[in-house]
């Protein structure tokens, strides 16, 4: 693209461009940082690779017009085909297998899936809160958060258990996938050395592809070998066809498919729990308000299907978290004709924009003059009518967007309030937020101890 006349951070230097304080381990907020200072739309550039960002409202709505944008998959999500191939999320929209894929697997998230899987979602909720019962110090909520996810997309997608919160160490697929994760993000560092530091080799990935494709593998063979009528991911992916032709998945795109979901399915809602909590205990008044809504939805009994989209102010308060830090930071727009990006840069069909979706969610322009402010009432239904229908997609937009999210806000609404209805915490107050940037993002470090409220009262279970 042309970026000739979009602006760019003060300061940039011939040949190394924006180098200078760019850290391979923070490029979210390094861009978030330089959006602030020159966006809504401007570019960053590392020795000769530039990329143009859009993070206003107005901007993004014209690039979530699905008549003149689609989805791009480059970059970062390019590097990840080494992994999940024409999996879901990394398939381009024009190979078959994406369409086929999406229209076999949509049942699978309806209203009638997700009343399938509340048992499941459930029975994992309680091995957190066995888990926290049993902590005698801090809890490293963002762990834990990702064994409870990871577990419930085991549980719920495969019938598969990774057993995590029996071991001390991560399952061997977990250590495998984080540095693949981060061996496909690392891969657009353009200094070779920094490159090596900090993604290591290729021999290691090839090595993390193999148990990951290994485990997947064995998996999705128990399962043919056992039969059974399982209407999970899983079974669905073996026996449904396509519901116009009938056409099947084939076993690479299954392996492809699995892959995604156990990948895509739980880092993200992980994270959205973790911020959750993390505001909340930052919160007390927000925080009590929640525990109120739980306390009189739910009282003490385990909540039933219904009773989880009964929180209406708990998923506020996720809502709320995900505008702040949207767990799946940004996506990438592709022109399919030729335009004038934000009536001003000529962009032609090919050519593509990351929108970095912590800007978007803090537009001024729509979120008011404190966006940094965590209040849960921005999501109260007649705030949410006035305000633009583009200036809130944690989830992405049109048809790319995520398949799995009712998946994930039903598990992480049913989570939230199954630790808010058995805990008090206790936050270590000197903790400043830390984000750890991978594919998705989480808080870094934050810790809370969980103390049971009132034994009497909430049942042991
Ligand atoms: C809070 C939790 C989640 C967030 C914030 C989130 C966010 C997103 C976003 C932003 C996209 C679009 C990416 C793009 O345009 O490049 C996406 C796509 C996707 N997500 Fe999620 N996601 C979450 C949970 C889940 C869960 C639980 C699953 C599966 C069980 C899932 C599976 C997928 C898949 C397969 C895609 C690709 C869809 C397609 O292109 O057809 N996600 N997600």
């Amino acid at each position: 693209m042309d970026t000739t006349g979009i602006p760019h951070r003060p300061g940039r230097l011939p040949v190394i461009g924006d180098l200078i304080g760019a850290n391979p381990r923070t490029p979210l907020q390094d861009t978030l940082r330089v959006g602030r200072r020159v966006g809504p739309i401007f570019t960053r550039k590392i020795f000769g690779f530039e990329i143009v960002f859009a993070g206003g409202v107005d901007v993004v709505t014209q690039l979530n017009d699905e008549t003149k944008f689609g989805k791009h998959v480059g970059l970062g999500i390019e590097n990840l085909r080494a992994l999940a191939g024409d999996g879901l999320f990394t398939a381009h929209t024009g190979e078959p297998n994406w369409r086929l894929a999406h229209d076999i697997l949509q049942p699978a998230f309806s209203a009638e899936a997700m009343r399938r899987y509340h048992p499941m979602m459930l029975e994992v909720a309680h091995e957190l809160t066995a888990a926290w019962d049993r902590a005698t110090g801090p809890v490293d909520v963002a762990a834990d958060m990702t064994r409870l996810t990871l577990e419930t997309i085991g549980l719920a997608g495969f019938g598969y258990r990774f057993g995590s919160f029996e071991r001390t160490e991560p399952h061997p697929f977990v250590t495998a996938m984080i540095r693949a994760l981060r061996f496909a993000q690392l891969q657009n560092v353009k200094l070779p050395f920094a490159r090596r530091a900090f993604a290591g080799t290729p021999a290691q990935n090839k090595a993390d592809i193999a148990t990951m494709t290994n485990l997947v593998d064995e998996v999705i063979e128990t399962r043919r070998r056992e039969g059974g009528e399982s209407r999970d991911l899983l079974g669905m992916m073996l026996s449904e066809g396509h519901p116009d032709t009938g056409e099947r998945l084939d076993p690479v795109n299954i392996r492809n498919q699995a892959i995604t979901f156990v990948v895509a399915g739980h880092e993200t809602t992980s994270g959205a729990l973790s911020f959750a909590l993390y505001y909340l205990t930052r919160n007390p008044d927000t925080l009590a308000k929640a525990r109120a809504e739980v306390d009189a939805v739910w009282g003490d009994r385990d909540p039933s299907f219904a009773d989880v989209a009964k929180l209406r102010y708990v998923r506020r308060v996720l809502d709320e978290s995900m505008r702040l830090w949207p767990t799946a930071p940004g996506y990438s727009r592709e022109a399919r004709e030729d335009v004038l990006l934000g009536g001003k840069y000529p962009m032609q069909k090919g050519d593509w924009v990351i929108v970095p979706l912590p800007l978007v969610h803090r537009d001024p322009a729509v979120w008011g003059p404190d966006p940094e402010k965590f209040d849960p009432d921005r999501f109260e239904p007649a705030a949410v009518k006035k305000r633009p229908a583009q200036a809130y997609k944690p989830f992405g937009t049109g048809e790319r967007a995520c398949i799995g999210r009712q998946f994930a806000l039903h598990e992480a609404v049913l989570a939230l309030g199954m630790v808010l209805q058995r805990y008090d915490f206790t936050a270590d107050p000197a903790y400043e937020l830390k984000i750890a940037e991978s594919l998705t993002l989480k808080p870094s470090g934050f810790t809370v101890r969980p103390r049971v409220r009132n034994r009497a009262r909430v049942a042991a279970r």
